[in-house]
């Protein structure tokens, strides 16, 4: 397991008419093609192979084998959402859980120990509960209205959003309505990264939005480093990565 999480998180788009592992080629290709102080601000890539509710385990299953692979082959951290026994059967670096999965503490015993496992939190207790379960990341959101998932609440904005980081001591990624423009407010109120599913996979060019998204991350996690040291003297304890500079 990677010692530490990647800040871009991408989440497959598996509707109909998407092109999931197109999607994540161009991703994996793009994060490759970064420069070294890029990669270094923002860490591996994370891939999350997501399916629709109704696809069968069977969709899934054959969806992640092929993710699984190209990540190993990338040095990209594969996480599975919600189907464990399927991170389990491709050897996924862990999974992702929600209100409606099993619960953290489950989760955790499922995948054991060593293995990455996030959790959705919209609130603070909600997300000192999953870490207290075994959550090693918080996905929090909705940040912005988003057309990808319905039945959402309302957006929780970059303040709800840093209702959560201020409460929590693990890295959290925000989620929905992400795009590169507002990857700074996101990381200005404690985010650690962001996951996109339309942001890359509607894209005309999915490799550049990735490229993007990873220059607005690394430009941002390095003011906010610089940021802390101007105030604490010290760095960040979630952002305890190689030096890095230079990324603009
Ligand atoms: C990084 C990240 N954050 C939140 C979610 C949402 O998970 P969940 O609430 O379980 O909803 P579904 O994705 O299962 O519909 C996520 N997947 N990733
Ligand atoms: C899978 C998912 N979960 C969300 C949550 O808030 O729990 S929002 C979301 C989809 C996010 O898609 P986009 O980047 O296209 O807005
Ligand atoms: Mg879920």
């Amino acid at each position: 397991m990677d010692a530490t999480l990647g800040r871009l998180h991408l989440i497959t788009d598996a509707r109909p008419g998407r092109d999931p592992v197109g999607t994540v080629r161009a991703a994996l290709a793009a994060h490759a093609a970064a420069g070294d102080a890029v990669r270094a601000a923002t860490g591996p890539l994370v891939v999350q192979v997501r399916v629709e509710d109704d696809a069968t385990d069977l969709d899934a299953y054959q969806l992640a084998v092929r993710v699984r692979e190209l990540c190993a082959a990338a040095g990209a951290t594969c996480l599975i959402n919600d189907r464990l026994h399927v991170a389990l059967a491709v050897g996924a670096d862990g999974g992702h859980v929600g209100a409606l999965d099993l619960p953290v503490a489950a989760a955790r015993r499922v995948l054991g120990p060593g293995a990455i496992l996030g959790a959705t939190a919209r609130t603070s207790g909600v997300g000192r509960a999953a870490i207290a379960g075994g959550a090693s990341y918080l996905g929090v959101g909705p940040c912005y209205a988003t057309s990808t998932k319905d039945g959402l609440p309302s957006p929780l904005g970059p303040a709800g959003l840093a209702a959560v980081t201020g409460a929590v001591p693990v890295p959290v990624v925000a989620i929905a309505g992400v795009t590169a423009a507002r990857v700074a407010e996101l990381l200005a109120a404690g985010a650690h990264g962001v996951a996109v599913v339309g942001a890359v996979s509607g894209a005309a060019d999915p490799g550049r939005a990735v490229s993007e998204l990873l220059r607005e991350l690394a430009r941002a996690a390095v003011d906010h480093d610089q940021r802390d040291r101007d105030q604490h003297g010290r760095d960040r304890q979630d952002d305890a990565e190689p030096a890095r500079g230079g990324v603009r």
